[in-house]
């Protein structure tokens, strides 16, 4: 018997009706569905993922691919706006959007918010207009048509253009605790419903190679057996006495029984949806996460996305701006350096992605840093350095928001989204094996003036540096006069972020002519009168204003001194 598990995102604004439309819609409830959390029941709205599922007749397409059995489970989202974070997590885990919206209300803070999520972490979406039992029958065909209209409209500049819209009203009465079974049958239109999301469904990836990876959204102990944590397949295979490790507490266990539905199995697969059991976990330790084969997820204290603006984000991306980071089911603070690619080569071709640790023979072939992104462009890339590590596989969505933004504010949240290409998985990642991995530089350029001639070969340079700079890092750079004489750093001079300068090919005459020579001893022993004029003189020159300019460019982590020109 092979089944086809096909997980349907259950998205939309709070109380548009989502844990209804999943009750009347199941037949088979996981432990955390339809709001079964005492919180939920006492605040009245979804606070953690609800899963269930029923089956359906397999469409031609699926039986012809050698599924016989398909089963829909639904992962019923939270609304609430500040529940974000626990969407974001759900929506990663699933094969199509199910967005559904209050018809008397329309679209919502969080429809749109909901309709952002599904476009960067799904293909398709069916969109449900619920509770047209609220609209007098007399205009209940009208007011459906027209707000179907309008929707298309709104989805017609998003990938959902032509998404199927179907009303109906999911309301099963009775309190939240109910059970499916004694469900009223006030449900108008499901039954269209049903036939929309059969039509809906394709056939996803689901292999069973590459590395089993797990995405864990409850744990918890059951008497005799031991801790069961229950989850979404997100890639490779595994069967009973596989060893897994619990990756954030890198406790490795064997795999003791597992289960699909209440139903015990031996083997499961990509986007499967199970218990696992193991021994000897104590579940107050894992309450979302991931497990997997051993060793194959990492934890990462600074990531390297390819990555692009959401388009309703109402503000620049800028960099060195912290963002709250959602990968996985871990939402963390992170602060965002953008940089371009600059090797054209990789421009021209979309789907390579270029090499951000390979040596360059220019420097300004190497990428380098932008400040802020105002509009969604390709090939932008980002390294967000975390403020707490996060658990996860390449590849992995990312998604950035502004969690702290009014949630009345009635604006989009999420400003920008990717995937991870690489990360640093060591605290100690400023080591200097690290600095090699990736080569991301910004451009800097700092101006100073000359103070005065030691002699043709050699000046003292000032304002360049701060006091406190550490001038050591740019012994040897390169630096050129407004003048046209180029130079380089050969010390530092004096305690006040002065340096001395070596013109190798010596200062024009012109440039002579304008600075005072540093005295020598017996010159310091003129009259006052003669150093009031030389101190005029230097004066009057320095306005003159030859500038040193010196271009570098500079390792991007903040925490770094490294420096190259
Ligand atoms: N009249 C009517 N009421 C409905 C319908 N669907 C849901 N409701 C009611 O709307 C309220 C919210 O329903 P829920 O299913 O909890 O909504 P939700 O979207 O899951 O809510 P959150 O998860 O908290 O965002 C409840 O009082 C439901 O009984 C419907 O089709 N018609």
């Amino acid at each position: 018997m092979t089944i086809l598990n096909f997980n349907v995102g259950i998205l939309g604004h709070v109380d548009s009706g989502k844990t209804s439309l999943a009750k009347a819609l199941s037949t088979v409830a996981s432990t955390n569905a339809f709001d079964k959390n005492p919180q939920s029941q006492e605040r009245g709205i979804t606070l953690d993922l609800g899963f269930s599922s029923f089956p359906l007749d397999p469409p031609e397409q699926l039986v012809t691919a050698g599924y016989d059995q398909l089963q829909i489970t639904l992962v019923d989202c939270p609304g609430h706006a500040s529940l974000i974070r626990t969407i974001i997590g759900g929506a990663q885990i699933i094969d199509m959007m199910l967005l559904v919206i209050d018809i008397v209300k329309g679209i919502q803070t969080q429809t749109a918010e909901c309709l952002v999520i599904g476009e960067i972490t799904c293909d398709k979406m069916l969109v449900v207009l619920n509770k047209i039992d609220l609209i007098d029958e007399k205009q209940r065909q009208e007011t459906i048509v027209k707000m179907t209209k309008r929707l298309q409209k709104t989805f017609e500049k998003t990938k959902f253009a032509n998404s199927p819209i179907v009303s109906c009203s999911a309301s099963v009465g009775g309190s939240g605790d109910e059970q499916i079974s004694q469900k009223t049958c006030n449900t108008l239109h499901l039954d269209d419903l049903i036939s929309t999301l059969k039509s809906c469904i394709y056939i996803p990836n689901r292999s069973a190679d590459g590395p089993f990876v797990f995405a864990v959204d409850h744990c918890f102990a059951i008497k005799g057996q031991g801790t069961v944590m229950t989850g979404t397949i997100l890639s490779g295979c595994v069967r009973i006495n596989d060893t897994i490790e619990i990756t954030e507490q890198k406790e490795a266990r064997k795999v003791k029984s597992m289960q699909m539905f209440r139903k015990p199995i031996e083997r499961a697969i990509q986007g499967d949806r199970v218990g696992i059991c193991v021994t000897q976990f104590d579940p107050d330790k894992l309450e979302r996460g991931l497990i997997a084969s051993v060793g194959v997820i990492k934890t990462f204290y600074a990531l390297i996305l390819r990555m692009n603006k959401v388009h309703y984000f109402k503000h620049e991306i800028e960099s060195r701006t912290k963002y709250h980071i959602t990968v996985a089911h871990s939402t963390v603070m992170g602060k965002i350096i953008l940089f371009n690619n600059s090797d054209n080569s990789v421009n021209e071709d979309k789907d390579k992605i270029f090499d951000y640790s390979r040596e360059y023979e220019a420097l300004d072939q190497y990428p380098t840093t932008t400040d802020s992104l105002s509009t969604p462009t390709p090939n932008v890339y980002a390294l967000i350095e975390l403020e707490t590590s996060v658990t996860c596989q390449l590849n992995s969505i990312v998604i950035g928001s502004r969690l702290d933004t009014n949630i009345n504010a009635n604006v989009c949240r999420l400003a920008f989204y990717g995937h991870v290409l690489d990360g640093f998985t060591d605290i100690d990642y400023m080591t200097k094996n690290e600095i090699e991995k990736i080569r991301i530089y910004k451009n800097k350029e700092k101006t100073g003036v000359v103070e005065r001639m030691v002699d043709i070969y050699t000046i003292i340079g000032k304002d360049l540096f701060k006091k406190e700079t550490n001038i050591n890092l740019f012994i040897g750079c390169k630096v050129i006069l407004t003048s046209g004489e180029q130079g380089y750093i050969e010390s530092s001079f004096g305690q006040s972020g002065k340096i001395k300068i070596r013109i190798p090919n010596g200062l024009s005459a012109e440039v002579q002519q304008m600075f005072p020579t540093t005295k020598t001893k017996k010159q310091k022993q003129t009259t006052a009168k003669d150093d009031d004029i030389d101190h005029e003189e230097k004066t009057d020159r320095r306005a003159n204003n030859v500038k040193i300019i010196l271009k570098f460019k500079k390792y991007l982590f903040s925490h770094t001194n490294s420096i190259v020109q």
